[in-house]
């Protein structure tokens, strides 16, 4: 492991990134909203997409002029109000989700953030609604689509996302190190749970660096982000 690395990986210098710049622009509805999901979920509240994450996202959405938007995966709507906040007045964010319990412990936030009308919630799973998107005739419509959900059905919705996302539009995948037990090798201890997500993490990984259809980058931020760009 080289210094730089060793550097990237520390709690110290992650808490400095967190301290002057990440939580002091975090938008008072985004913390609000982090607050009562601790309060609701206590540990489950780490489901919430990282502060540092979403700002990444919010910026890549604001250079791409993204409008419209697919989110697979929305819980309590850390990163759809993020996303919310991020998009113009007429934009329309499709986010789906069959936990609507969830999805309503985030809904007053967004509505004191004043974007309700660009979002349009659907409870469901997320093949049901993508199947039915793509008999409608949406393909190549999406600017943006943020999957934060089930991790072993990722490549099942990639083969059928890469239709729905405009050429030149994005795909994010959530969660791709896992934990960064991606990098650890394979007889490393985990539990059960930990290794069955690695793998499958890993599998994904390795399609997607190997799919000709899109450009793509893995970022090492929050528990990792994978951008996968449309190509055709
Ligand atoms: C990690 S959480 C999403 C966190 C969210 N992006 C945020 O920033 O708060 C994962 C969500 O995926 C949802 N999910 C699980 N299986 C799903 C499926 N088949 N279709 C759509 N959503 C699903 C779960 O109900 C859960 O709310």
């Amino acid at each position: 492991m080289s210094l730089g690395q060793t550097i990237l990986q520390s709690e110290s210098l992650k808490k400095y990134i967190a301290e002057t710049s990440v939580y002091p622009r975090e938008h008072e509805q985004l913390k609000e909203l982090r607050k009562a999901t601790v309060e609701k979920y206590k540990y489950w509240s780490l489901m919430n997409l990282p502060v540092d994450e979403a700002q990444l996202l919010t910026m890549i959405l604001k250079l791409m002029n993204a409008k419209n938007t697919l989110e697979i995966g929305v819980f309590t709507g850390y990163s759809l109000l993020s996303t919310a906040l991020a998009l113009p007045d007429d934009a329309h964010i499709l986010a789906v989700d069959p936990d609507r319990e969830a999805y309503e412990i985030g809904l007053p936030f967004i509505q004191k953030a004043g974007v309700e009308h660009k979002i349009e919630f659907i409870q469901s799973e997320a093949m049901k609604v993508i199947k039915d998107l793509l008999n409608e005739g949406k393909e190549d419509t999406y600017d943006f689509i943020f999957v934060d959900a089930d991790k072993e059905n990722y490549l099942n919705y990639h083969e059928e996302l890469i239709k729905l996302v405009k050429v030149g539009g994005v795909i994010g995948y959530d969660n791709t190190l896992w934990f960064g037990t991606v990098g650890l090798p394979d007889d490393a201890e985990m539990s059960d749970a930990g290794r069955s997500g690695r793998e499958c993490l890993m599998k994904v990984n390795s399609f997607l660096a190997s799919d000709d259809r899109i450009e793509q980058s893995l970022v090492s931020v929050g528990d990792g982000l994978t951008l996968c760009r449309g190509l055709y």
